[in-house]
């Protein structure tokens, strides 16, 4: 049976059931190199239409992102046709499938060994995990090991990922005499060495580097040099590389390129490149993500104020990101690879945290409330448009969650429509912030932060600077009038698609009072009257 056969079948006996009060069409999903047609009714909603695609396809519902016409289809509980689906249309359907693989080894003896392994590492790294646990067997040494898969020999720098794709897989492990190793690292290898590259790019000289970022640089650059490929994530809509340390043995940063963003011309999913420029959020541009990365790590500025060259973490504990440029052949480059200037990616880079898994993981009820307050005074000042539960890690220190926000590459929109946030159902939302929150709030300065990122060489556009300026006045009168994140979240987050959220009505007012050659601050001072008093009616 193809997977076409198998996407239809179930779908046809359901829709035809219901057949009667709704209408049904046919759409199209692309998923990889397939196209699968799918009859729906018009009446689905997008939960309802990935339900049905966890059904045929068993991919599950929180691992699938639906794009149409160049916009992630973000909101559950809307209809597809609210998006504009109509019969014949043609959806993409992007899989963020888990870096992490359960791995079980069975050895000759019959004895059962189970792996977390990321499908990143190389069947090198599982035989030195397996000889970590099977003290007491023959095969304790690395070399004493061969590992068979289907009864292929797997070679040691082969990638877990190459065996296993989507599901977690069992592989068979052979105990045989040491061989005569192999001389691994080719010539090729050796050019390729020479053809790395790795270089923050600097606007303003007279703003020092932090050492940590520098650390990171140093590690990531000289990991290249081992010749320590990046990896691509198996997670996200765009490409983003896993730099990894000289030794092999753990990951440093986080290489996001430009022209690799969702919708860029070598988006390495096949998400067809944008023909308006907008980015998959509305108000946010392609090729933009990189610099609002390295924005969301500027304005995360710690309590005392902008960062000194002395590394403190920031308020919502943004990890550290820098631009840079970076040449390497495992990056995608549909046009060819001969390492000269025009394979140089231009892109973000983060330090890579330590996390066992994201909030996607793990129901809210065990994060502390600190923590997700964090992560919602950010949300809010910047009018982050993906504050999905995936994109927050955690961490675990000393039995306490740490939550760590990344992938800020649709923060400081231009304008409200597409702001979600998934804390805005988690319980710890309705508490009211803390002193400590407050304070941070207080200290908010939008016009200092907007001339902060310029002197890091971003001057943000007038309506991304206008909209910046409406999420920290909102957060910090919000705030001062005692609501909690989820009050003022409610204010900034459309309830469906088509109705706007109470700031979006706001700006619209403000809009219509002004007269021809209003300045942008008596605008502000508008905007300012009508918050008052609109909030005046919101209870705490
Ligand atoms: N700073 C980090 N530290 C550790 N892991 C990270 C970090 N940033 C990203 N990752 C990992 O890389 C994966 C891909 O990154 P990310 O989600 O930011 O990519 P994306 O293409 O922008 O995704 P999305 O489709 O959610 O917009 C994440 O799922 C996460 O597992």
């Amino acid at each position: 049976m193809s997977a076409v056969d198998v996407a239809l079948s179930p779908i046809h006996i359901e829709s035809g059931f219901i057949h009667n009060r709704n209408k049904s069409i046919v759409i199209y999903l692309t998923v990889a190199d397939s196209v699968i047609p799918m009859c729906i009714l018009e009446s689905d909603s997008i939960a309802s239409v990935k339900l049905r695609i966890q059904t045929c396809k068993g991919f599950l519902v929180k691992k699938q992102k639906l794009v149409f016409e160049g916009k992630e289809l973000s909101r559950n509980n809307t209809l597809l046709t609210d998006y504009g689906v109509s019969s014949g249309d043609v959806l993409h359907l992007i899989l963020r499938v888990s870096n992490l693989l359960v791995i079980t080894v069975e050895t000759a003896f019959r004895k059962e060994f189970k792996f977390q392994v990321e499908r990143f590492r190389n069947i090198r790294h599982l035989k030195q995990k397996i000889s970590e646990q099977a003290k007491g067997f023959p095969f304790v040494n690395i070399d004493d090991q061969e590992i068979l898969c289907n009864g292929e020999k797997l070679d040691d720098q082969r990638l877990i990922d190459d065996i296993c794709k989507n599901q977690d897989a069992v592989v068979h492990l052979v105990v045989q005499k040491p061989q005569e190793s192999q001389p691994r690292k080719d010539l090729r290898n050796k050019k390729i060495q020479n053809k790395s590259l790795l270089q923050p790019i600097i606007i303003n000289p007279d703003l020092k580097i932090p050492p940590v970022i520098w650390d990171m640089l140093h590690s990531a650059s000289e990991g290249l040099k081992k010749i320590k490929k990046p990896i691509r994530s198996s997670e996200g809509t765009g490409g983003a590389y896993f730099m990894q340390h000289p030794s092999g043995k753990k990951h440093v940063a986080i290489f996001k390129p430009i022209d690799e963003e969702p919708m860029a011309v070598n988006n390495p999913q096949g998400l067809p490149p944008s023909t308006n420029g907008e980015g998959l959020k509305r108000g946010t541009k392609v090729g933009e993500g990189a610099l609002r990365e390295v924005a969301a790590y500027i304005l995360d500025h710690p309590l005392t104020g902008p960062r000194s060259t002395k590394m403190e973490m920031g308020f919502s504990g943004v990890p550290p990101t820098i631009m840079v440029k970076c040449l390497n052949e495992e990056f995608n480059h549909p046009q060819g690879y001969d390492g000269g200037e025009k394979n140089i990616k231009i892109g973000s880079l983060q330090m890579f945290v330590k996390n066992c898994g994201s909030c996607e993981d793990l129901g809210p009820r065990d994060f502390p409330v600190e923590e997700v307050h964090k992560i919602t005074v950010f949300d809010l000042r910047t009018a982050n448009a993906d504050r999905h539960a995936g994109n927050i890690l955690m961490n675990r220190e000393s039995d306490r969650i740490v939550l760590i926000p990344i992938d800020h590459g649709y923060c400081l929109p231009e304008n409200f429509e597409d702001c979600t946030f998934d804390w805005l159902y988690w319980p710890q939302a309705r508490e009211p912030y803390s002193q400590k929150s407050l304070d941070y709030i207080n200290s908010l300065d939008a016009e200092q932060d907007i001339a902060l990122l310029s002197s890091y060489g971003w001057d943000l556009s007038l309506e991304c600077a206008r909209t910046f300026r409406i999420s920290t006045m909102l957060l910090k009168k919000g705030a001062k009038k005692g609501l909690s994140p989820f009050t003022i979240g409610k204010i900034m987050c459309r309830e469906t698609l088509n109705k706007e959220s109470m700031i979006e009505k706001i700006v619209e007012k403000a809009h219509d009072s002004m007269i021809t050659g209003m300045s942008e601050v008596v605008f502000l001072e508008t905007v300012s009257k009508i918050m008052d008093s609109e909030l005046e009616n919101v209870c705490v």
